[in-house]
Protein backbone atom coordinates (compact mmCIF):
# COMPACT_ATOMS: atom_id res chain seq x y z
CA UNK A 1 0.00 0.00 0.00
CA UNK A 2 1.24 3.13 -0.86
CA UNK A 3 2.24 6.02 2.18
CA UNK A 4 -0.16 9.00 2.85
CA UNK A 5 -0.95 11.74 5.01
CA UNK A 6 -4.43 13.18 4.70
CA UNK A 7 -4.62 17.16 5.54
CA UNK A 8 -8.32 17.93 6.53
CA UNK A 9 -11.03 20.64 7.79
CA UNK A 10 -13.03 17.51 9.16
CA UNK A 11 -16.68 18.61 8.55
CA UNK A 12 -18.87 16.21 6.44
CA UNK A 13 -17.58 15.22 3.17
CA UNK A 14 -13.93 15.34 4.50
CA UNK A 15 -14.86 12.60 7.12
CA UNK A 16 -15.47 9.90 4.12
CA UNK A 17 -12.80 10.89 2.78
CA UNK A 18 -10.94 10.39 6.19
CA UNK A 19 -11.94 6.69 6.28
CA UNK A 20 -11.83 5.85 2.18
CA UNK A 21 -8.31 6.83 2.26
CA UNK A 22 -7.85 4.83 5.97
CA UNK A 23 -8.79 2.05 3.48
CA UNK A 24 -6.68 2.73 0.33
CA UNK A 25 -3.73 3.70 1.86
CA UNK A 26 -1.13 2.96 4.49
CA UNK A 27 -2.41 6.32 6.24
CA UNK A 28 0.16 6.97 8.69
CA UNK A 29 -1.17 10.65 9.64
CA UNK A 30 -4.46 12.57 9.33
CA UNK A 31 -3.67 16.59 10.25
CA UNK A 32 -6.22 19.09 10.83
CA UNK A 33 -6.23 22.85 9.32
CA UNK A 34 -8.95 25.74 9.63
CA UNK A 35 -11.10 25.66 7.49
CA UNK A 36 -14.48 24.50 6.85
CA UNK A 37 -15.97 25.15 11.28
CA UNK A 38 -14.22 26.05 14.16
CA UNK A 39 -11.11 24.35 14.76
CA UNK A 40 -12.34 22.69 18.15
CA UNK A 41 -15.07 21.03 16.40
CA UNK A 42 -12.74 19.99 13.29
CA UNK A 43 -10.97 18.26 15.14
CA UNK A 44 -13.42 16.56 17.50
CA UNK A 45 -14.78 15.70 14.14
CA UNK A 46 -11.63 13.69 13.38
CA UNK A 47 -11.66 12.25 16.65
CA UNK A 48 -15.21 11.06 16.56
CA UNK A 49 -14.88 9.47 12.72
CA UNK A 50 -11.60 7.31 13.41
CA UNK A 51 -13.37 6.00 16.39
CA UNK A 52 -16.32 5.12 14.33
CA UNK A 53 -14.16 3.34 12.27
CA UNK A 54 -11.68 2.12 13.84
CA UNK A 55 -9.10 3.61 12.18
CA UNK A 56 -5.60 3.92 13.92
CA UNK A 57 -3.95 6.18 12.29
CA UNK A 58 -2.64 9.39 14.56
CA UNK A 59 -4.35 12.48 14.43
CA UNK A 60 -2.14 15.61 14.25
CA UNK A 61 -3.13 19.14 15.14
CA UNK A 62 -1.75 21.70 12.98
CA UNK A 63 -2.93 25.70 12.01
CA UNK A 64 -5.75 27.29 13.49
CA UNK A 65 -5.95 30.15 11.08
CA UNK A 66 -4.53 30.78 7.62
CA UNK A 67 -1.27 32.42 7.16
CA UNK A 68 -2.85 35.83 6.58
CA UNK A 69 -6.27 37.14 6.19
CA UNK A 70 -9.23 36.54 7.62
CA UNK A 71 -11.68 33.67 6.62
CA UNK A 72 -15.20 32.62 7.45
CA UNK A 73 -16.14 28.70 8.77
CA UNK A 74 -19.20 27.61 6.59
CA UNK A 75 -21.57 26.23 9.23
CA UNK A 76 -24.53 27.23 6.78
CA UNK A 77 -22.85 24.17 4.77
CA UNK A 78 -22.52 21.46 6.85
CA UNK A 79 -24.21 22.09 9.65
CA UNK A 80 -23.65 24.00 13.05
CA UNK A 81 -20.90 21.24 14.19
CA UNK A 82 -20.26 20.73 10.80
CA UNK A 83 -21.42 16.86 10.85
CA UNK A 84 -24.73 17.75 9.70
CA UNK A 85 -26.14 18.54 13.42
CA UNK A 86 -25.69 15.05 14.45
CA UNK A 87 -25.13 15.24 18.02
CA UNK A 88 -22.27 12.16 18.12
CA UNK A 89 -21.29 12.68 21.91
CA UNK A 90 -17.51 13.14 22.97
CA UNK A 91 -14.95 11.28 21.56
CA UNK A 92 -12.44 9.07 23.84
CA UNK A 93 -9.31 8.80 21.30
CA UNK A 94 -6.76 11.57 21.88
CA UNK A 95 -4.63 13.52 19.46
CA UNK A 96 -1.19 13.24 19.51
CA UNK A 97 0.93 15.77 20.91
CA UNK A 98 3.19 16.54 18.40
CA UNK A 99 2.62 19.73 15.84
CA UNK A 100 1.23 18.76 12.36
CA UNK A 101 3.76 20.94 10.60
CA UNK A 102 6.26 18.85 12.79
CA UNK A 103 5.00 15.40 12.24
CA UNK A 104 4.58 15.85 8.08
CA UNK A 105 8.81 17.03 7.95
CA UNK A 106 9.05 13.51 10.47
CA UNK A 107 6.84 11.60 8.00
CA UNK A 108 8.47 12.50 4.89
CA UNK A 109 11.88 11.00 6.47
CA UNK A 110 10.44 7.63 7.72
CA UNK A 111 8.05 6.69 4.88
CA UNK A 112 9.31 6.64 1.09
CA UNK A 113 7.24 8.00 -1.39
CA UNK A 114 5.10 9.34 1.43
CA UNK A 115 1.70 11.26 -0.66
CA UNK A 116 -0.39 14.04 0.49
CA UNK A 117 -3.74 13.95 0.28
CA UNK A 118 -4.57 17.70 0.59
CA UNK A 119 -8.15 18.11 0.54
CA UNK A 120 -8.70 21.56 2.91
CA UNK A 121 -6.53 24.75 2.49
CA UNK A 122 -3.14 24.20 2.30
CA UNK A 123 -2.03 25.88 5.37
CA UNK A 124 -0.19 23.03 6.97
CA UNK A 125 1.63 21.75 4.28
CA UNK A 126 3.19 25.49 3.38
CA UNK A 127 4.04 25.80 6.85
CA UNK A 128 5.69 22.53 6.89
CA UNK A 129 7.66 23.42 3.77
CA UNK A 130 8.70 27.16 5.02
CA UNK A 131 10.32 25.28 7.85
CA UNK A 132 12.08 22.71 5.94
CA UNK A 133 12.14 23.00 1.69
CA UNK A 134 13.50 20.22 1.53
CA UNK A 135 10.28 18.29 2.26
CA UNK A 136 9.50 18.67 -1.37
CA UNK A 137 12.28 16.19 -2.41
CA UNK A 138 11.15 13.74 -0.17
CA UNK A 139 7.06 14.13 -0.61
CA UNK A 140 6.51 11.89 -3.65
CA UNK A 141 2.69 13.65 -4.56
CA UNK A 142 0.43 16.30 -3.55
CA UNK A 143 -3.07 15.73 -4.37
CA UNK A 144 -4.92 18.80 -4.35
CA UNK A 145 -8.37 19.48 -3.81
CA UNK A 146 -8.84 23.37 -4.48
CA UNK A 147 -9.43 25.61 -6.98
CA UNK A 148 -12.26 26.85 -9.20
CA UNK A 149 -11.70 27.21 -12.79
CA UNK A 150 -14.83 29.97 -12.48
CA UNK A 151 -17.72 28.75 -10.89
CA UNK A 152 -16.56 29.47 -7.17
CA UNK A 153 -18.82 27.82 -4.40
CA UNK A 154 -17.89 30.48 -1.60
CA UNK A 155 -17.50 33.85 -4.02
CA UNK A 156 -18.41 34.22 -7.16
CA UNK A 157 -14.59 33.41 -8.55
CA UNK A 158 -12.97 31.34 -5.71
CA UNK A 159 -13.60 27.85 -4.06
CA UNK A 160 -13.56 27.37 -0.41
CA UNK A 161 -10.06 25.86 0.24
CA UNK A 162 -8.22 28.15 -1.80
CA UNK A 163 -10.00 30.88 -0.75
CA UNK A 164 -9.56 30.36 3.25
CA UNK A 165 -5.92 30.53 2.56
CA UNK A 166 -4.66 31.21 -0.95
CA UNK A 167 -0.93 32.70 0.27
CA UNK A 168 -0.96 28.78 1.46
CA UNK A 169 -2.03 27.77 -2.20
CA UNK A 170 0.55 29.91 -3.63
CA UNK A 171 3.45 28.91 -1.94
CA UNK A 172 2.43 25.29 -2.45
CA UNK A 173 2.12 25.48 -5.75
CA UNK A 174 5.32 27.02 -5.82
CA UNK A 175 7.33 25.22 -4.32
CA UNK A 176 8.11 22.09 -6.79
CA UNK A 177 5.95 19.46 -5.72
CA UNK A 178 4.54 16.82 -7.90
CA UNK A 179 0.98 18.11 -7.84
CA UNK A 180 -2.68 16.92 -9.69
CA UNK A 181 -5.51 19.09 -8.76
CA UNK A 182 -9.09 18.19 -8.26
CA UNK A 183 -10.81 21.33 -8.77
CA UNK A 184 -14.41 22.11 -7.61
CA UNK A 185 -16.23 21.90 -10.85
CA UNK A 186 -15.17 18.21 -11.89
CA UNK A 187 -16.08 17.58 -8.60
CA UNK A 188 -19.20 18.99 -8.96
CA UNK A 189 -19.83 16.90 -12.21
CA UNK A 190 -18.82 13.67 -11.36
CA UNK A 191 -18.69 13.35 -7.73
CA UNK A 192 -22.05 14.46 -6.54
CA UNK A 193 -24.46 12.21 -4.71
CA UNK A 194 -28.11 13.00 -6.46
CA UNK A 195 -31.55 11.46 -4.74
CA UNK A 196 -31.12 7.89 -6.44
CA UNK A 197 -27.36 7.74 -5.14
CA UNK A 198 -28.61 8.89 -1.44
CA UNK A 199 -31.17 6.23 -1.32
CA UNK A 200 -29.24 3.61 -2.55
CA UNK A 201 -26.96 4.74 0.20
CA UNK A 202 -29.56 4.70 2.54
CA UNK A 203 -30.77 1.70 1.45
CA UNK A 204 -27.21 0.11 2.42
CA UNK A 205 -28.52 0.01 6.40
CA UNK A 206 -25.30 -0.41 7.31
CA UNK A 207 -23.25 1.22 10.18
CA UNK A 208 -20.78 3.35 7.73
CA UNK A 209 -23.86 4.18 5.25
CA UNK A 210 -25.50 5.62 8.96
CA UNK A 211 -22.56 7.66 9.18
CA UNK A 212 -22.39 8.81 5.96
CA UNK A 213 -26.17 10.08 5.79
CA UNK A 214 -25.86 11.47 9.25
CA UNK A 215 -22.83 13.53 8.62
CA UNK A 216 -23.48 15.07 4.98
CA UNK A 217 -27.49 15.82 5.86
CA UNK A 218 -26.95 19.07 5.96
CA UNK A 219 -24.32 19.46 3.30
CA UNK A 220 -27.39 17.58 0.73
CA UNK A 221 -29.58 20.21 1.95
CA UNK A 222 -26.99 23.43 0.94
CA UNK A 223 -26.16 21.87 -1.95
CA UNK A 224 -29.46 21.54 -3.26
CA UNK A 225 -30.45 24.59 -2.19
CA UNK A 226 -27.63 26.14 -4.18
CA UNK A 227 -28.25 24.46 -7.71
CA UNK A 228 -26.45 21.83 -7.25
CA UNK A 229 -27.70 17.83 -8.07
CA UNK A 230 -27.13 16.73 -4.42
CA UNK A 231 -24.21 17.00 -1.71
CA UNK A 232 -20.73 17.06 -3.88
CA UNK A 233 -17.87 14.61 -2.19
CA UNK A 234 -15.06 16.70 -3.63
CA UNK A 235 -13.24 15.10 -0.91
CA UNK A 236 -13.51 11.95 -1.06
CA UNK A 237 -13.78 11.86 -4.95
CA UNK A 238 -10.06 13.20 -4.96
CA UNK A 239 -8.65 10.48 -2.63
CA UNK A 240 -10.66 8.06 -4.93
CA UNK A 241 -9.03 9.62 -8.02
CA UNK A 242 -5.43 9.70 -6.02
CA UNK A 243 -5.63 6.24 -5.41
CA UNK A 244 -6.84 4.48 -8.99
CA UNK A 245 -5.59 6.95 -11.55
CA UNK A 246 -7.45 4.76 -13.90
CA UNK A 247 -10.25 6.88 -12.82
CA UNK A 248 -8.82 10.26 -14.40
CA UNK A 249 -10.10 9.95 -17.41
CA UNK A 250 -8.73 13.46 -18.74
CA UNK A 251 -5.86 16.10 -17.06
CA UNK A 252 -3.57 18.63 -18.35
CA UNK A 253 -0.35 20.14 -17.05
CA UNK A 254 -0.58 23.90 -17.04
CA UNK A 255 1.24 26.72 -14.73
CA UNK A 256 -1.26 27.07 -11.97
CA UNK A 257 -1.59 30.00 -9.23
CA UNK A 258 -3.75 31.54 -7.03
CA UNK A 259 -4.65 35.23 -6.79
CA UNK A 260 -4.37 36.82 -3.27
CA UNK A 261 -5.70 40.08 -3.95
CA UNK A 262 -9.31 41.91 -3.93
CA UNK A 263 -12.60 40.20 -4.43
CA UNK A 264 -10.84 37.59 -6.56
CA UNK A 265 -9.08 36.33 -3.62
CA UNK A 266 -8.99 32.86 -3.74
CA UNK A 267 -9.54 32.46 -7.79
CA UNK A 268 -7.16 29.89 -9.76
CA UNK A 269 -5.20 31.34 -12.49
CA UNK A 270 -4.88 28.39 -15.31
CA UNK A 271 -2.26 29.39 -17.41
CA UNK A 272 -3.81 27.36 -20.16
CA UNK A 273 -1.58 29.01 -23.07
CA UNK A 274 1.80 28.80 -21.49
CA UNK A 275 1.71 32.49 -21.59
CA UNK A 276 4.14 32.70 -18.39
CA UNK A 277 5.37 30.23 -17.04
CA UNK A 278 6.46 25.97 -17.54
CA UNK A 279 3.76 23.86 -16.05
CA UNK A 280 3.61 23.26 -12.01
CA UNK A 281 0.64 21.35 -11.72
CA UNK A 282 -1.52 18.66 -13.74
CA UNK A 283 -5.04 19.62 -13.37
CA UNK A 284 -7.93 16.93 -13.28
CA UNK A 285 -10.53 17.50 -16.35
CA UNK A 286 -12.76 14.43 -16.07
CA UNK A 287 -13.48 11.53 -13.75
CA UNK A 288 -15.08 8.10 -13.90
CA UNK A 289 -18.29 8.66 -12.04
CA UNK A 290 -19.39 5.01 -12.06
CA UNK A 291 -16.35 3.75 -10.64
CA UNK A 292 -16.23 6.20 -7.71
CA UNK A 293 -20.62 5.72 -6.70
CA UNK A 294 -19.60 1.56 -6.70
CA UNK A 295 -16.45 2.35 -4.83
CA UNK A 296 -18.29 4.28 -2.78
CA UNK A 297 -21.14 2.16 -2.40
CA UNK A 298 -18.69 -0.53 -1.60
CA UNK A 299 -17.35 0.83 1.17
CA UNK A 300 -20.44 2.26 2.87
CA UNK A 301 -22.14 -1.16 2.59
CA UNK A 302 -19.81 -2.70 5.37
O1 LIG B 1 -20.38 25.00 -0.47
C1 LIG B 1 -19.61 24.06 -0.37
N1 LIG B 1 -19.81 22.92 -1.05
C2 LIG B 1 -18.95 21.87 -0.97
N2 LIG B 1 -17.85 21.90 -0.22
C3 LIG B 1 -17.58 23.00 0.49
C4 LIG B 1 -18.43 24.10 0.46
N3 LIG B 1 -17.92 25.02 1.28
C5 LIG B 1 -16.77 24.53 1.79
N4 LIG B 1 -16.56 23.30 1.31
C6 LIG B 1 -15.33 22.54 1.62
O2 LIG B 1 -14.40 23.06 0.67
C7 LIG B 1 -14.07 22.08 -0.30
C8 LIG B 1 -14.84 22.25 -1.58
O3 LIG B 1 -14.75 23.55 -2.03
C9 LIG B 1 -14.28 20.75 0.36
O4 LIG B 1 -13.02 20.37 0.92
C10 LIG B 1 -15.33 21.03 1.45
O5 LIG B 1 -14.99 20.41 2.67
Amino acid sequence: MRNAIIDSDTASDDTIAILLSSRLFNLVGITIVAGNVSYEQEVKNALFTVEYFNIKSPVFLGSSRPIMGKWRTVEEVHGKNGMGDWDYGEPSVKPEREHAVDAIIRLSKEYDNLEVLAVSPLTNLALAYLKDPSIVKRIKKVWIMGGAFSRGNTTPIAEFNFWVDPEAASIVLNAGFDITIVPWEVTEEYAYVDDDFWSKIEGLKSRASEFFIRANRALREYSKSHGQKGSVQTDSFTVFLAHDQSAILKKESHHVNVETCSSARGAMLVDWYGLNGKPNAEIVLKGDRDKFVNFLLSVLSS
